[in-house]
């Protein structure tokens, strides 16, 4: 199977598509400037260096044979000869010679020790780059899997690519910079000589063109299969999957896939390696054979006197290193090619287009209004409606519950009051203004989530609560408070290092907790913003005990007394006190009141409660 050419690779010709990418060899040029401007004008000096060096080594080779030979004339015509006189013109040649070597060797060094620490820093700074444009992603956008592909493929390729790039294109500048000063020497045995140098080279320049352009196509179209393997090394040679792998016995199942995708890739792979190297290997033969035509030619000119020794030498050195530094610079250029083409995934995915952050409002139109939904309806991208038509209206002290069988929509009501996502229809006010105008920074302040799918934080236990306010992320005394409100601070205390315990298993010393401890620390997480006056539980408290459970909601009325709570639970002891009860049935609200009046009503509310309370009996 072949892969598919892009769109924009299918239009456009060839010709103009080979040199269009190449606009990316200024950014990355750029790149290197910005991480470090001494490092790329030392580049470009020991590259000026490395390029011209050889060619006055290769003249003065010919000076040494040619002084040789007239020397050893001269030597034997002498009628009183003196050795040190003979030989002190052409050693001095030789140690000239030595020198250049030790320059070149020098520039070269340089070359690489200075890519080498280029490498790091630029590594490190465009992969920085993906993780800040990452953090400006939408969540609707990270949960689309093309752009998640092109993010995989960003961080799997592109932090090496763009140094590739400026190494590849120095090393094109040195390369040209030796052909230029080769071919100056090279023109004056022939112009037909340079032509044929050329020409030799040629053909294997196009056919890695051709390949290094498969290359990426092949490694853009498979990138769904490279993120399964990743997927699968994930959940094969984690902690928090490993598990349910061992329960279920998964090894081989997923050992199984796991192999299948590498045999399907390696195939392609063996099939692009096996042509890219055949088709090389031929055409580079053909090279070589203008070499050695070119080779003929020279030794039948010196034979027939037009040409001394050390030219002849020079001659032959300088057609072979023009060769081969010709060949390094196409087979640069094709690279070139490959590594834009990478480069551009790279650049479409940091100009993916975010949403300006519009909203400025810190305050809104009717202060103490608090929260209303009118009329919101919402699909997820590329989904069908997941809530319809939902209107309510929460006033600053008043709590609400969200009852509702398995995906009927309670988080995602939760995700539109987090501005998460956008409603399709309707709008949200926050104090009579409208939750898209408010500035997000404004918004974070007001309310403390804690969802059902919370991070544990391979942290330290005080870290796994400071996240929940990054102003007071090492303050131990908001640590504390918030704990005490989560009634995390009992358990915490008893750990070895208190607040400094590491937790997880990730990293030395780490600690892990129970499902029900971890949920006390989000909780806590949730009460660390201290001037929230939105509250929202989704089912905080699945996982505790029956006492813990009892007593956290008793500590959730007193701490929100005059706030704004949402509570998501699916049990309903802890839903009953609402001042508000909404029951949600696949995106509709089809209830609504206090659990008096909903079990007086004897519909869905009033259904469900007895089955529960049935079950205790
Ligand atoms: N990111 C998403 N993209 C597309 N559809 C989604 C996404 N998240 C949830 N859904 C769908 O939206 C519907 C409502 O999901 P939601 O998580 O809001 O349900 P819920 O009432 O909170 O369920 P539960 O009680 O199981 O937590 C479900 O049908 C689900 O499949």
């Amino acid at each position: 199977m072949s892969p598919p050419p892009s769109p924009s690779e299918s239009t456009s010709s060839p010709v103009s598509g080979f040199f269009g990418v190449f606009r990316y060899s200024r950014r990355a040029l750029g790149l290197v400037w910005e991480t470090s401007r001494w490092m790329m004008l030392g580049l470009a000096l020991c590259t000026l260096v490395a390029g011209v060096l050889p060619a006055v080594a290769a003249w003065v080779g010919q000076l040494i044979v040619d002084g040789v030979v007239s020397a050893m004339d001269a030597h034997q015509a002498a009628s009183n000869p003196n050795l040190l006189t003979s030989i002190t013109p052409v050693l001095k040649l030789v140690a000239i010679e030595a020198l250049i070597i030790g320059l070149i060797a020098l520039a070269q060094r340089g070359l690489s020790a200075q890519q080498s620490l280029l490498r790091a820093l630029l590594g490190q700074k465009v992969n920085v780059m993906i993780l800040e444009k990452a953090g400006t992603l939408s969540l609707s956008q990270f949960e689309d899997s093309e752009l998640y592909d092109q993010l995989t493929r960003a961080r799997r390729e592109a932090s090496t690519r763009p140094l590739a790039l400026v190494n590849k294109t120095f090393g094109l500048l040195q390369n040209a910079i030796s052909l230029g000063s080769f071919g100056v020497l090279l023109v004056q045995f022939s112009p037909w000589a340079l032509l044929i140098l050329v020409a030799g080279a040629l053909p294997v320049f196009v056919s890695e063109a051709k390949f290094s352009g498969d290359a990426f196509r092949l490694f853009r179209w498979r990138s769904p299969q490279t993120r399964m393997q990743i997927y699968l090394e994930t959940v094969l040679a984690r902690e928090d999957s490993i598990k349910e792998v061992k329960l279920f016995g998964l090894e081989g199942l997923f050992l199984k896939r796991y192999r299948d995708i590498f045999t399907q890739l390696f195939a392609e792979d063996r099939r692009l390696t096996l042509r890219r190297e055949s088709w090389g290997f031929l055409l580079g033969l053909l090279g070589t054979l203008t070499f050695y035509l070119a080779y003929g030619w020279v030794v039948i000119e010196t034979i027939a006197g037009a040409l001394t020794l050390g030219q002849m030498t020079m001659y032959l050195m300088v057609f072979k290193q023009g060769q081969a530094a010709l060949s390094a610079s196409l087979t640069a250029i094709s690279g070139m090619y490959e590594d834009n083409l990478y480069l551009s995934n790279l650049y479409e995915y940091l100009e993916q287009p975010v949403e300006a952050e519009s909203g400025t409002l810190t305050q809104g139109a009717l202060p103490g209004d608090g929260l209303r939904f009118e009329n919101v309806s919402f699909s997820y991208p590329g989904g069908a409606a997941v809530l319809h038509d939902i209107s309510l209206h929460l006033s600053p002290g008043q709590s609400l519950a969200l009852v509702g069988e398995n995906g009927s929509g309670k988080t995602t009501l939760i995700k539109l009051l987090t501005r998460l996502y956008q409603p399709t229809q309707g709008r949200i006010l926050l104090d009579g203004s409208d939750l898209r105008d408010w500035s997000a920074q404004a918004l974070r302040e007001r309310t403390g989530v804690i969802f059902q799918d919370f991070v544990r934080y391979q942290l330290q236990v005080g870290e796994n609560l400071g996240v929940g306010d990054t102003h007071a992320f090492n303050d131990q005394e908001r640590w504390q408070n918030a704990a005490r409100h989560g009634m995390a601070d009992e358990f915490i205390t008893r750990m070895t290092s208190g607040y400094k315990t590491q937790l997880g298993r990730w990293f030395k010393n780490g600690q892990e907790l129970s499902g029900g401890q971890w949920q006390k620390i989000a909780l806590s997480r949730a009460y660390m913003r201290e001037n929230a006056d939105i509250i929202v539980l989704d089912e905080p408290t699945a996982a505790m005990d029956a006492a813990a459970e009892a007593e956290i909601f008793t500590r959730f009325r007193e701490h929100s007394r005059d706030k704004m709570a949402i509570l998501i639970s699916h049990r309903f002891s802890t839903v009953r006190s609402a001042d508000l009860i909404l029951v949600i049935d696949q995106g509709h609200i089809i209830e609504r009141g206090t659990h008096e009046e909903l079990l007086a009503v004897g519909g869905h509310y009033a259904k469900l409660f007895q089955l529960q309370a049935a079950g205790y009996k």
